[in-house]
């Protein structure tokens, strides 16, 4: 048996006195291998029409996290100054995003893909989630990487929720690189962790095979965490799934 591909968008950004660059971390890459699929890199193009065709030769999809923000046009938020915007990302991925669970394909949103996720389906995002009253502080600890991708708080997984259903355990602890965050959860997702302070750390897609999104970051040394293993293996069967009855169907 052949193995699914699983498309991964990647970010435009400018490179120091040189050119746009179309990139996605190396830990996703490797993320992806680990969940048994042929990784398959989508440049952030923003052309819509080329969507339908990249979705028939992908058996699942993994939204990256990014350091850039979404821009706040696709929900209503304000416009902030010197805010760090990926337009043609967007581009790409909210429409990929809507049309991939339309057709069933398996989707993971990690942090930024997350976020992608929740506004592709018309939620909104808190842009300073640590200037709010009664809310930790979801930003990275400066440090080494391993500093900065460490342990940072508990979440609470919601009973019977999908989460809790491929994990069996009722509460993990996660890393956190993140100052945005879920506001308003579109209406046809649902909610599968919380923090601490209430903040929505997992998420998934009502009705559908599998399309869930978590705001830490489980492809950081994965191998490692019992909880990223889970959810790797997890979105793997389900694109392998896909991929069976992609292959048999031509
Ligand atoms: N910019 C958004 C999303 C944060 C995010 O995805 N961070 C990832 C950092 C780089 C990586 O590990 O891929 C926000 O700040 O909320």
């Amino acid at each position: 048996m052949t193995q699914p591909i699983i498309g991964i968008p990647c970010c435009r950004w400018w490179l120091k006195d040189s050119h746009f660059f179309h990139l996605a971390g190396e830990k996703y890459i490797h993320a992806a291998l680990a969940a048994g699929g042929i990784p398959l890199l989508i440049p952030a193009l923003g052309d819509a029409s080329q969507i339908a065709q990249i979705l028939t030769t992908i058996d699942g999809l993994l939204l990256t996290g990014s350091q850039s923000n979404i821009e706040p046009q696709h929900y209503h938020g304000k416009l902030l100054e010197n805010d760090f915007n990926d337009p043609q990302r967007d581009a790409t991925t909210l429409p990929l995003i809507r049309a991939a669970v339309a057709l069933n394909i398996p989707v993971f949103g990690i942090c930024r893909g997350a976020q992608e996720m929740n506004v592709a389906f018309g939620g909104s995002l808190e842009q300073a989630v640590h200037q709010q009253t009664g809310m930790l502080d979801h930003r990275e600890k400066n440090g080494s990487s391993d500093e900065m991708y460490g342990d940072a708080h508990y979440i609470q997984l919601v009973a019977g929720g999908l989460l809790e259903q491929l994990y069996g355990q009722s509460t993990a602890r996660v890393n956190s690189l993140h100052h945005q965050g879920v506001a308003r959860l579109a209406d046809n997702l649902q909610t599968e962790a919380f923090a601490p302070d209430g903040l929505i750390e997992a998420f998934s897609v009502k009705n559908t095979a599998f399309a869930l999104a978590v705001q830490w970051h489980p492809e950081w040394k994965f191998q490692d965490n019992p909880l990223s293993l889970t959810l790797l293996a997890a979105f793997g069967d389900a694109c392998k799934k896909r991929h069976l009855a992609r292959v048999l169907k031509q």
